[in-house]
């Protein structure tokens, strides 16, 4: 596959397929927009004429974010935010309504973990997790539609997940989670279609962000290796899927789950923390450690 540029000059010039203007004067809030996947998807946006707010914890992270939009004359708004805190989600609706109104697009893409065998993971451990990748998630996109409710407005919701169909050994916490938010996210599809609200989700294979530099390198060195097209995928890929998932030319796609995975699903082995010598490679190796 071709290779995607990393750097912001990169973003500036990487190849758009949504059209021009496609979200001029749309106000588009992306969770995590610091960093990676969210980091993208602000640039895309702002590049299609979006007024963009980004959020995290990490103050340095958004700063660096708001300087370069201020030096293209984007507009932006940053703030910190744990999506953890149901308070400082409020605000975070109340200052993004104050600058630009009420969003029209939430993407819902902040969250983590890290990995650990099942066996090992704490209470306190589990809880951290699931509560970022699920109960944020929850608190941001129903946030989003009652005040779209409210406003008698409609609006679109991209939840950001993990391809994990089959489970993903080394994170069981974030893996369950995600299933959770796919499942909400199916539910509240329903429920909030009267109100002209789609929400759907992305659920991304291995995604060369800066994120990945928390798994441990033995693990690190199979990711590419890791689907048919034995290759992870670059943030812009994530960001053009979610662009195509908020546009109107998805308006007849809701609670849909879109898998960006090179195939991953299908096919491949992935462990994202050392493979136990029981699902070794090497045949003789594994049945050594059966007998
Ligand atoms: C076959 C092919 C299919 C392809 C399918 C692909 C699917 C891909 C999935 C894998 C790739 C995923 C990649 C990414 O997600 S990249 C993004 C990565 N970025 C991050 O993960 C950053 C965000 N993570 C966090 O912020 C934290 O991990 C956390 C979610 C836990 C939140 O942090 P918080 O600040 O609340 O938590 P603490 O640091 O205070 O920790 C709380 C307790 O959690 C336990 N913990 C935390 N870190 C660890 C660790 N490294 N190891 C073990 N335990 C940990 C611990 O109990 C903490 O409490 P204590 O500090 O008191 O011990
Ligand atoms: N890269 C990959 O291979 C894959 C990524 N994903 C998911 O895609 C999304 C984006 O990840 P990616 O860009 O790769 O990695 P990053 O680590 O770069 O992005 C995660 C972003 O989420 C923010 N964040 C994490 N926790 C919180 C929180 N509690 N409140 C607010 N913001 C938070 C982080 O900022 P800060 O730390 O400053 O709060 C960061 O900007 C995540 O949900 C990730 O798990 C899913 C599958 C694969």
């Amino acid at each position: 596959m071709t290779a995607l540029p990393v750097s912001e000059a990169g973003l500036d010039d990487a190849p758009m397929t949504l059209a021009d203007g496609l979200f001029r004067d749309r106000v588009v809030l992306v969770s995590g927009g610091g960093s990676g996947i969210g980091k993208a998807t602000a640039w895309m946006m702002a590049r299609l004429g979006a007024k963009v707010a980004i959020c995290g914890r990490t103050a340095e992270r958004l700063l660096g974010v708001e300087t370069a939009f201020r030096d293209r004359g984007w507009p932006l708004l940053a703030q910190t935010c744990d999506i953890r805190d149901e308070q400082a989600v409020e605000s975070l609706f109340d200052a993004v309504e104050a600058r630009f109104g009420l969003p029209n697009i939430l993407v819902n893409n902040a969250g983590g973990q890290f990995a650990l065998a099942a066996d090992k993971i704490t209470p306190k451990g589990w809880r951290a997790v699931i509560e970022t990748n699920l109960t944020g998630t929850w608190l941001m996109m129903q946030t989003a539609a009652q005040r779209w409710i409210a406003a008698s407005r409609g609006g679109v919701v991209v939840n950001v997940t993990a391809a994990n169909e089959r489970g993903m050994p080394g994170i069981a916490h974030s893996s369950a989670a995600r299933a959770g938010v796919v499942n909400a996210s199916r539910t509240a599809a329903v429920e909030w279609a009267p109100y002209g609200i789609r929400i759907n989700c992305l659920a991304p294979g291995l995604v060369d962000s800066g994120g990945l530099s928390v798994y441990p390198p033995e693990a690190r060195a199979g990711f590419h290796r890791a689907n048919p097209q034995r290759s992870v995928g670059h943030p812009w890929d994530m960001a053009q899927i979610i662009g195509f998932l908020a546009s109107d030319s998805a308006r007849y796609v809701t609670g849909a789950t879109l898998t960006a995975d090179g195939g991953g699903a299908l096919w491949g082995d992935l462990w994202t923390i050392e493979r136990p010598v029981f699902f070794s490679d090497t045949q003789q190796e594994a049945a050594d450690h059966v007998s």
